[in-house]
């Protein structure tokens, strides 16, 4: 378990983490997430002892981590995949972080089968791919058979394979009833990965909730409907009280109203319905109306994803998370007979 009670760094003027108070179980995945800035780094550093809290405090275990006898042995962590020595082979450096921690030489190999590097072990690591780097760090991790794992942005630059690969290490290891704590950008993933959430925005935590939980607060289903009388039908559902965006294409999302509903209300007026669609709102839509006021450095262009599409690929200027742009033209209640308020 890791436990923050007004957790706060401050770097001169700068408040990087500001009285966080959070709690990460055993037995979950815990997703951490914030925009740029937001103070997920610095946070992970002061759980690791790198960083010295300005004031309050952060124990894993129950302890500081300067307290932690073993430190290998009670978190392993994933913070920056390249910090090793590049002359060195995997299992050597494996060795080396064994020895200075009392940790047995053979769970050495027993970790490089885990992560599946016995066959590139004994090469210097400055030849491997950043997959294989990736692993090499998680395989520190898991060195000390922790209880408590913390991974920064683990899946950073990896293929598929080794993005579904990391997803199920975590997912085993937090069924082991392991404490698991992951920070990544990539909603889709965290969507697949994290059933709790930790989410932090300018250094505050904005929440500290389960995955469905956080989704339901932050976003709202809709219905998506397709039809060739969509401005005559749209008025219509929009009079029933009934929110109705208007997509270029013409589609409207209705919120407010099942998919029945709108079905019934379409058939009483005899309109072809092309497509009547329930949308379930993605991770991504809510951590994006939730933090949409934190996100510190914007990229300009169009970055609203398609509702319900998941993350889609990364947005530009780096794949970060924007602020939701103005929402597209809303049929208004003031215009029963059709129209569109910007
Ligand atoms: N050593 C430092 N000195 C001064 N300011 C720092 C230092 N480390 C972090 N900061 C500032 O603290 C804030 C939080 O940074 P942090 O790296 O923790 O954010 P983050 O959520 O990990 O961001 P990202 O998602 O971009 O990695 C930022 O404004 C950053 O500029």
């Amino acid at each position: 378990m890791i436990q923050a009670r007004g957790l706060t760094k401050r770097y001169g003027h700068r408040t990087a983490v500001d009285h966080a108070d959070f709690t990460v179980r055993p037995g979950h995945v815990t997703g951490f997430l914030g925009p740029n800035g937001a103070g997920k780094s610095t946070t992970m550093r002061m759980i690791l002892g790198l960083d010295r809290p300005t004031s309050g405090d952060v124990t894993v275990g129950g302890r500081r981590y300067p307290e932690l006898g073993a430190p290998l042995r009670e978190v392993g962590a994933l913070l920056d995949a390249k910090a090793v020595h590049p002359g060195r082979s995997a299992r050597n450096h494996l060795r080396c972080l064994a020895q200075s921690n009392g940790i047995p030489e053979r769970r050495v190999d027993e970790v490089l089968a885990l992560v599946g590097l016995e066959s590139v072990a004994g090469k210097p690591s400055r030849g491997f791919s950043l997959g294989m780097g990736q692993r090499l760090g998680i395989a520190a991790a898991l060195l000390g058979d922790p209880p408590v794992l913390m991974f920064d942005e683990p899946v950073n630059g990896l293929d598929p394979e080794g993005i579904l690969w990391i997803r199920n290490l975590m997912r085993n290891l937090a069924a082991e009833g392991r404490t698991v704590f992951v920070s990544s950008h990539l909603m889709s993933e965290m969507a697949l990965t994290a059933d709790h959430l930790v989410v932090i925005g300018r250094g505050r935590i904005l929440a500290d909730t389960g995955m469905r939980d956080f989704i339901d607060a932050n976003a709202t289903s809709h219905v998506l409907v397709r039809t060739p009388q969509a401005g005559h039908l749209g008025p219509l559902l929009a009079a029933r009280d009934w929110r109705v965006e208007v997509e270029a294409d013409q589609a409207l999302r209705v919120y407010g109203a099942s998919a029945d509903q709108i079905g019934d209300v379409a058939a009483d007026h005899g309109f072809r319905l092309h497509e009547l669609s329930p949308v379930q709102p993605s991770l991504e839509e809510a951590f994006m109306q939730l933090t949409g006021d934190t996100v510190e450095y914007h990229a300009g262009g169009p970055a609203r994803p398609a509702a319900g599409s998941g993350d889609g690929p990364p947005a530009a200027g780096g794949g970060l998370p924007q602020a939701p742009p103005p929402p597209p033209p809303t049929i208004g209640d003031d215009l029963h007979g059709g129209g569109h308020r910007a």
